[in-house]
């Protein structure tokens, strides 16, 4: 994307043998999408306001100032360029800085929108989308995060006054984690048991005000604060979470979220058509986007990655000719390329979850809540196994980049510091699995049952052949025949399914053996959301896809992501009698000969992702390859090369010198 310069890596460019421009569409989804992308990133890119290459050097306190002085500042421009979402939604992306902005337009606008009635989107949405108001999504406690039925704050209503009174009735029950919280919000979506007339409702959402409008100051009954530094410098560090206690805070009745279930002036709670998991909407909003944002994490660090391993070279020199480009080797191939494959294989799982969460809206809007189940299921087991895997490739990339890769320079360890809460926020990637597995045993035991399984486990009704299929590789082509790698995937998660509920069914109390049997419960969950992976990459190739050479290229990596992960796990695909040994290693041998074929595209198909350097924000990834200056100058630049000896040296080094220096003589 960048222009002018020596290109170090036009060699590998001219390699390619596909239309990066046409790719670069593919990967941005559409020629608009791209268009604002590329856009909107360049915008960002030349405005020294959003500078960021020195946020590790800022204390805490000047490092959040300075958060505060770019969401500020993105607002202002917002205003100004009369930005569509779209184009913001972007621009917070490349900005690239958490901030209190995330939760308050990811999480405390659809909460109002997703629980809240007409009539209190009609009085709160307005006052949001002006930023008159700023909220945070205040669920977690310090006691509990996963199991949110445990929360313990407590919303008892009033009805002598028409209020309900919030309230942290215990240490645990302070609320601790939620973003922008500690210091920004003026109000909170904050979860609460409901008790009306002694009687436990279980947890709902309410809108509290926890600041003054006019000074900031919090508001009576209110304690509130940042929750103090996490893990890296610089990183996370920009985002105030925050911890907060109710001491009997009054609050107007109208002020709960009442979509799901009324209370009435005389205190009579209504249920209404809407399913209660509708009250857990903001996480499945919010876990189908977390999807997107790995592909983009993904992407990014395997850019660097890619780029550098083209730029770097060790051993093998031949008659004093150059040494190796270190992505030449098979080792570093077969580390890179399948993350590669997979930056592009999560690209489309999650365009694909974008469009089932609009059509499950789309149905919740008509009153038909019959897939909410399924959604939930997809987008907790897609946020888990993406999430995971995109931890770990950032880890890995940064091995790829040997030495240099540990350097704040390369990008790579603040882009892991941000990354891997994803993990453990919107729920732990342990517990989310745990629920697509709830969501198959209940599937399978319907098996037979003559109601047939739709959506992602459609695959289940054909449980039958599945079962006892034998896979029909006998060459090595036979694993680029799209069925044949379906079929294995698809056989491999349903017997892990299958295997599950057959050893559940000896336990007699259902929850005992779940409980005994989670760790193979949660094997099974990860079969399934690969094989839904799998399948929507394949669907992916069956659209028309423009642009010499493109569609080719996602067949290799599409073949590529499937194959390392039958590789990856093939002691499932072994034990469950899917494939056979032979079999496993006709695989291997083809998984080899597509790393040969993403190797010369290798660098153009990073080229694709379409990242300004301000993004990527890495000297080993910068676009012109050219590392080694740069790391040299960047150097110079740290604050501890100000001087040439170093402050400290008369109090603490100096002596120890003399000291060695005078028991030397002794
Ligand atoms: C113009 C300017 C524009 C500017 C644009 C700016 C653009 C910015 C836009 C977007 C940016 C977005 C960025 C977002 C950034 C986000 C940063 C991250 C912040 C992190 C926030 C958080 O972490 S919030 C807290 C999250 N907490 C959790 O996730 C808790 C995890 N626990 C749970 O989810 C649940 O409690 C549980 C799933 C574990 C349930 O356990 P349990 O078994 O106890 O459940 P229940 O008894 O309550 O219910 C069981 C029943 O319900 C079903 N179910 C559970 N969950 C759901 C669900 N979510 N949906 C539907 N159904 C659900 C479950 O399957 C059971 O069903 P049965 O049929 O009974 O089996
Ligand atoms: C950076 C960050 C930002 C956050 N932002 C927000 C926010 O804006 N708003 C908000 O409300 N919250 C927020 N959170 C809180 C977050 O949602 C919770 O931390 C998360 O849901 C995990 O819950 P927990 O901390 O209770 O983990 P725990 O449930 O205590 O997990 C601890 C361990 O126990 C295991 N475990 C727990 N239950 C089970 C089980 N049933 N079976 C097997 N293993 C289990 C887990 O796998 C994990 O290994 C944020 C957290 C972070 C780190």
């Amino acid at each position: 994307m960048e222009g002018g310069g020596v290109d170090h890596l036009a060699e590998e460019r001219q390699k390619s043998r596909f239309d990066v421009d046409e790719m670069k569409i593919v990967w941005a989804g559409s020629r608009h999408a791209f268009e604002v992308s590329d856009r909107v990133a360049r915008l960002v890119a030349s405005d020294p306001a959003f500078r960021k290459d020195n946020r590790n050097l800022l204390s805490r306190k000047e490092l959040f100032k300075n958060t505060l002085r770019k969401a500020a500042y993105a607002w202002k421009r917002i205003m100004e360029l009369r930005l569509t979402e779209e184009e913001a939604a972007k621009l917070r992306f490349f900005i690239d800085e958490p901030a209190y902005t995330d939760l308050h337009w990811g999480m405390f606008v659809p909460a109002i929108k997703g629980q809240g009635t007409e009539e209190q989107q009609q009085k709160w949405l307005p006052l949001a989308y002006k930023m008159q108001i700023i909220g945070c999504y205040a669920q977690t406690e310090l006691g509990h995060g996963s199991n949110v039925q445990g929360l313990e704050t407590t919303a008892t209503f009033d009805p002598q006054t028409d209020e309900f009174i919030i309230n942290s009735p215990t240490l645990t029950s302070s609320k601790w984690w939620p973003g922008g919280l500690g210091k920004v919000s003026t109000h909170a979506v904050a979860y609460a048991r409901l008790i009306v007339n002694g009687q436990d409702h279980g947890v709902h959402g309410f809108i509290v005000q926890l600041r003054s409008l006019d000074d900031h100051m919090p508001l009576p009954g209110i304690t509130v604060g940042d929750i103090g530094m996490k893990f890296g410098s610089g990183a996370y560090n920009t985002m105030d979470n925050g911890v907060l206690r109710f001491d009997h805070v009054r609050i107007p009745r109208n002020q709960m979220l009442m979509r799901v279930l009324q209370v009435t002036r005389e205190g009579k709670v209504v249920q209404s058509d809407v399913p209660r998991q509708l009250i857990y909407g903001t996480m499945v909003y919010v876990r189908q986007t977390i999807v997107s944002d790995a592909s983009s994490a993904l992407s990014r660090a395997v850019c660097i990655a890619t780029r550098y391993s083209a730029v770097r070279r060790q051993f093998g020199s031949q008659k004093g000719g150059p040494e190796t480009q270190v992505i030449d080797y098979k080792t570093q191939q077969s580390r890179l390329f399948p993350l590669l494959a997979s930056a592009y294989a999560f690209r489309f799982v999650g365009e694909w979850l974008k469009w089932l969460y609009t059509d499950v809206t789309q149905r919740l809007q008509a009153n038909d809540f019959s897939t909410l189940p399924e959604a939930h299921a997809c987008t907790a087991g897609l946020k888990s196994l993406t999430t995971s895997a995109t931890a770990d490739a950032i880890e890995e990339c940064r091995k790829l980049c040997g030495g240099h890769g540990y350097l704040t320079s390369s990008g790579l360890p603040e882009l892991f510091a941000v990354y891997i809460p994803a993990c453990t926020y919107e729920g732990d990637n342990t517990v989310l699995l745990l629920q697509v597995a709830r969501f198959l045993m209940k599937t399978v035991s319907q098996l037979g049952s003559g109601k047939q399984p739709v959506g992602s486990t459609a695959y289940m009704s054909r449980a039958e052949h599945l079962m006892q299929c034998r896979c029909s590789a006998q060459r090595v082509e036979d694993w680029l025949k799209p069925d044949v790698v379906l079929e294995a995937f698809e056989a491999r998660a349903l017997r892990m399914s299958v295997a599950c509920a057959q050893n559940l069914s000896k336990f007699s109390n259902p929850e005992e053996g779940f409980a005994e049997l989670s760790a193979d419960l949660a094997e099974a969950a990860i079969a399934h959301c690969q094989l839904i992976v799998v399948s929507k990459f394949v669907e992916k190739l069956q659209q028309d896809i423009p642009g010499q050479g493109v569609k080719q290229q996602l067949q290799t990596l599409c073949f590529v992501y499937s194959l390392h992960l039958l590789h990856k796990h093939q002691g499932d695909f072994l034990s469950t009698g899917c494939i056979t040994p032979k079999q496993a290693s006709l695989a291997n041998e083809q998984l080899r000969s597509l790393y040969s074929q993403v190797r010369p595209n290798a660098i153009a198909l990073v080229d694709a992702f379409n990242y300004t350097d301000h993004y990527l924000g890495s000297v080993l990834g910068r676009y012109d390859g050219n590392v080694y200056p740069t790391l040299y100058e960047d150097a110079w630049k740290d604050p501890l090369n100000d001087s040439v000896v170093p402050d400290g040296y008369h109090e603490y080094l100096r002596p120890v010198l003399k000291q060695q220096l005078r028991n030397a003589r002794l």
